[in-house]
């Protein structure tokens, strides 16, 4: 599924642009970590796309259609845990697939597959308060996936985790990401994890908020930590660090 924003400029308030005239085409299967200053615009981005928000001006497009609202092609994960906490495990995960009223048999073989895909089997009668920060992240991430979204949009998911939780995620989405067929926008405050994760990084600028940098990430395809030493690694780090520094100073001069 491509994913087109043509002329993209999103005010909320008039007269105050937070994204200005953003153009961006995202093919099928890509990996895309969004980063930049705090308040630079990365979640209305991820907003605009998953329709939560309209555009002051431009258009967003999935296969060339108008985005106009959320839909089930698109899956959201967010930083805060966002699970039903009344609703089992397992539930929360055939949630979505409940709403499409996908029946019963074929619910619960999709629901027993993403569980076990995010290792969770052993919880799935348990409520997301009984779990860890990481265990509900998985949850989360295993419901987005439930409707098989062509597009799975990804909100700091990991930033309230403890380090070691948040690498052993990192991990997990991108052999989720290798596993299913979909494409995945992610905005991460952390430039660690967007260039250990993404194929590309975009970095936006502030006030108002436009693509900087839009940088390939030239590391192999297989993503293990062992990567986070390397060389090529610390030098796209830095890149990437510099770009958000100078966009930040940038802005601070001008305010
Ligand atoms: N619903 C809203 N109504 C009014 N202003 C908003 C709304 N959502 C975001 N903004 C403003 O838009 C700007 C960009 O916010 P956004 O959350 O997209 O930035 P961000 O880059 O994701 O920030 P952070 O890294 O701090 O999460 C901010 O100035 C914010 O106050």
């Amino acid at each position: 599924m491509t994913l087109r924003l043509d002329a993209v400029g999103k005010e909320f308030t008039p007269g105050r642009p937070v994204l200005a005239d953003l153009d961006l085409t995202v093919a099928a299967g890509e990996f895309v970590c969004v980063v930049g200053a705090s308040g630079s615009g990365k979640s209305t981005l991820l907003s605009l796309v998953a329709g939560l928000t309209r555009p002051t001006t431009g258009r967003v497009l999935l296969d060339g259609a108008e985005v106009t609202g959320p839909g089930p092609e698109r899956g959201l994960v967010f930083q805060t845990d966002t699970l039903y906490p009344w609703r089992s495990v397992a539930r929360n995960v055939a949630f979505g697939l409940e709403a499409l009223g996908v029946p019963r048999g074929e619910r619960d073989a999709r629901v027993a597959r993403l569980l076990s895909e995010v290792g969770l089997t052993g919880k799935a009668a348990a409520l997301p308060g009984m779990l860890s920060g990481g265990q509900r992240q998985r949850v989360a991430i295993a419901r987005a996936l439930a409707c098989s979204p062509r597009v799975l949009l990804l909100d700091e998911p990991f930033g309230a985790l403890d380090v070691q939780t948040k690498e052993d995620m990192q991990v997990f989405v991108r052999q989720v990401w290798r596993d299913e067929p979909t494409t995945v926008i992610m905005v991460t405050h952390d430039v660690e994890e967007a260039v250990f994760l993404g194929g590309r990084v975009l970095v936006l600028s502030c006030d108002p908020g436009r693509i900087a940098k839009d940088l390939t990430v030239d590391l192999p395809a297989e993503r293990t930590l062992e990567l986070k030493r390397s060389a090529a690694f610390a030098g796209l780090r830095a890149e990437v660090e510099d770009l958000v520094r100078a966009e930040h100073r940038a802005h601070q001069a001008r305010v």
